[in-house]
């Protein structure tokens, strides 16, 4: 499924005016809220997997994913290989728009709205501000507000969140650890993020402003969220999930979907691979079919324990 297209020019930066209607924001400009969080909706359940070229979007089209998200390199070969991430080569990009009918999301980096612009103007379906790619801004992220196209925002704990949605994001993602094969920041985040949600729902409503001034978020969405009981966005999982079993795991913890990487095109046998993790985010609750898709599915990513990071190697920890 590929969007129309951009129907307006996106702003510049900041000036763009608030509008009624949504906590933290307004409803601006062709692309609702109400729209862009819908379409988010529409992919709930399913598997969003990066690939660089459109092989690999075929692949994962075949495969079943609801959604392709096009970058540079696979956060594992950022990581490998270092230097700058950036948006992809729009020639890439469209490529990949040409090759699939699935949704295309494409990443910006934290605070590039440009890159944003010229992914919005090829006519993406998402544009995913990526702690993955080296970020453009240290102090501001991008006005999500100001663009047609929805976003896909990175998340660790529910205060991140919060933020990231009163600037317009359409979607969370639990950030993980990009690139590591390894589950454990995944699960961490999730965690955080429901046991953070929960607490809110739990707090007598006079208190919903000093939990709003902690969560340094806007007391409406605070109080939005305490009222649903969760976000008013779906909230995928993200980070260093390579297996069936991995993927299966964060949905039984809540996740609405799941984005992979590294874990399909960095393993033995991707396409077999990608068909498994998306059966198993079907059948999340059924250990015998995920015995069964988890057999001979040849080598894994080989991986990197988190713990063994240093600081400064944390894609989880840009962005705040
Ligand atoms: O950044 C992403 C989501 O926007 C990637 O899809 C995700 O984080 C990939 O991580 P991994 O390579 O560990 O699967």
């Amino acid at each position: 499924m590929m969007s129309d297209g951009p129907t307006t020019t996106a702003p510049a930066a900041g000036t763009s005016p608030t509008g009624p209607g949504t906590p933290g924001g307004g409803e601006r400009h062709a692309g609702t809220a109400r729209v862009k969080r819908g379409m988010a909706e529409m992919l709930k359940g399913g598997v969003i997997m990066d690939v660089v070229t459109p092989e690999q979007a075929r692949i994962a089209e075949d495969a079943g994913a609801v959604a392709v998200m096009a970058l540079e390199r696979v956060p594992a070969d950022i990581r490998a290989q270092g230097g700058v991430a950036r948006m992809s080569d729009p020639d890439m990009i469209a490529g990949i728009i040409e090759a699939v009918s699935i949704p295309v999301m494409a990443k910006a980096r934290i605070g590039h709205f440009v890159e944003a612009q010229i992914i919005q103007s090829l006519g993406v379906d998402y544009v995913d501000e990526s702690e993955v790619l080296t970020p453009a801004d240290p102090h501001h992220h991008i006005d999500k507000w100001a663009f047609t196209v929805p976003f896909v925002c990175g998340a660790t704990n529910l205060g991140e969140a919060l933020r990231r949605i009163s600037e317009g994001a359409a979607m969370i993602r639990s950030k993980g650890e990009a690139g590591t094969g390894e589950v454990s920041n995944a699960v961490v985040h999730m965690r955080t993020i429901r046991a953070e949600i929960a607490r809110l729902s739990a707090l007598p409503p006079e208190e919903l402003y000093a939990a709003a001034k902690e969560l340094r978020a806007p007391v409406e969405l605070v109080t939005e969220v305490a009222r649903l009981g969760h976000l008013p966005v779906v909230l995928f999982t993200a980070g260093g999930i390579a297996t069936p079993a991995d993927a299966a795991l964060m949905m039984q913890l809540g996740a609405d979907g799941v984005f992979v990487g590294s874990g399909i095109f960095k393993s033995g046998d991707p396409a077999r691979r990608a068909r498994a993790i998306v059966e198993a985010t079907t059948m999340y609750n059924d250990p015998g079919v995920l015995a069964k898709v988890s057999r001979g599915l040849g080598e894994a990513m080989v991986g990197i324990n988190v713990g063994e990071l240093p600081p400064q190697a944390r894609f989880a920890d840009r962005g705040w």
